[in-house]
């Protein structure tokens, strides 16, 4: 199927459907605001340690049982109502054959950085036959799951394009925006190509059963909101009409991207994730109507005693009271030094205090 064609509409089972999360999602009331965390599955919890000892990340992505697993065990801990598929979003990248790794406590850090036409010309398409083991573990978690919905997602072009340009992270992109602001052209190509590859990579999670996508877009928040609209914009609405005709909610999230936020929904996205830098009521005037919003509880927050989580979550509530939809999260991933035993209580406690 090429990008164009819009595929056959692809729903969950009526109790997925029915789910507060996926109902957040579509603006529909819900029974309480639906809990998920970014990088919920990760290093937080001992029972991840337990499992990925030995075993490299890139690996441990490709091992279908383990991605169950892991993809599992907030769920089970934490009653989350929502699982994410345990992955990377450099696993499309390593499955093309790009030569990456991912570096504890640093990264991704790609062996040759993409700099001219010809670095552009290894990145090839992305088939199903590609990534074998996403359909397998997606296929296994839908029904270990139960009514709870799967969250298929992937890197966002600008940054993945971030990562494959720096050869690894960066604070300043300067590799990545001397190629923007130098030759547009083999950035817009780029950029391009890694839309196609991202798209193909979502299709895949959604045909195998994921019930709603998330395209990271984590490190957009570098970017000025004209260069965002001419040089990014295009290539990440790509990406979302090409999955629009399968009705599984698109959620759209970032970093800093306070100035960006009515330009990530105009991209195409039916939720649209807030950092934790903007007050949720705020953002909805600058997303406009029309979407539901997530988010945005600080991550580092959880660290201080639980009075103190209590009181900065009845604030993210209050100023959600008046949004479309809520789906409840942090404003960026869990941090690896996150007591777990605080997200439960988060959980237990938005949802009791959100119950209707
Ligand atoms: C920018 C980005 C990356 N990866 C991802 C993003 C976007 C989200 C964000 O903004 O945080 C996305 C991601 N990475 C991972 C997930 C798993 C699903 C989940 O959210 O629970 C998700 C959604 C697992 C992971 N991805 C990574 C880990 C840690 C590696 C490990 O456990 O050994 C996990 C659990 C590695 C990774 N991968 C990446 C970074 C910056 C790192 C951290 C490096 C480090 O500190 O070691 C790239």
């Amino acid at each position: 199927m090429s990008a164009n064609e819009t595929p056959a509409s692809h729903q969950p089972p009526a109790a997925t459907r029915d789910s507060a999360f996926l109902r957040a999602c579509r603006r529909e009331p819900v029974p309480h605001t639906p809990v998920w965390f970014m990088r919920q599955a990760g290093r937080s919890l001992p029972e991840y340690r337990k499992v990925r000892e030995g075993i490299g990340m890139l690996d441990s992505c490709m091992r279908p049982d383990l991605v169950t697993e892991i993809t599992l065990q907030p769920v089970r801990r934490h009653g989350v109502d929502a699982a994410i598929y345990f992955s990377d979003i450099v696993v499309p990248l390593k499955a093309i054959g790009v030569d990456l790794d991912i570096k504890p406590g640093v990264g991704p850090v790609v062996e040759q950085p993409v700099r001219s036409r010809a670095d552009l010309a290894r990145l090839r398409d992305l088939t199903p036959e590609d990534v074998p083991y996403v359909t397998e573990a997606i296929g296994q978690l839908t029904s270990e799951l139960g009514p709870t919905p799967l969250i298929g997602f992937a890197g966002a072009p600008f940054t993945l394009a971030s990562y494959l340009v720096e050869g690894g992270p960066s604070r300043t992109y300067e590799n990545a925006k001397a190629m923007m602001y130098g030759d547009p052209e083999l950035w817009a190509d780029l950029l391009d190509r890694l839309a196609e590859i991202t798209a193909a990579f979502l299709k895949v999670q959604i045909e195998a059963g994921a019930s709603a996508v998330q395209l990271f877009d984590s490190w957009a928040g570098a970017l000025a909101p004209a260069d965002y609209r001419r040089s990014v914009l295009p290539a990440s609405a790509k990406v979302f009409e090409a999955v629009a005709g399968y009705g599984v909610p698109r959620i759209h999230f970032g970093v800093g991207t306070g100035e960006l936020l009515g330009l990530m929904g105009e991209a195409g996205a039916d939720v649209v994730g807030v950092d934790w830098r903007v007050p949720l009521d705020e953002a909805a005037r600058r997303v406009g109507p029309g979407k539901a919003l997530q988010g945005n509880l600080d991550p580092t927050v959880l660290f201080a005693p639980r009075e103190a989580v209590e009181a900065k979550t009845r604030e993210v509530l209050d100023s959600a009271a008046g949004l479309e939809g809520h789906v409840f999260n942090l404003g960026h991933g869990v941090m690896p030094a996150t007591d777990p035993d605080a997200l439960t209580r988060l959980v237990e406690y938005v949802h009791t205090r959100t119950a209707r």
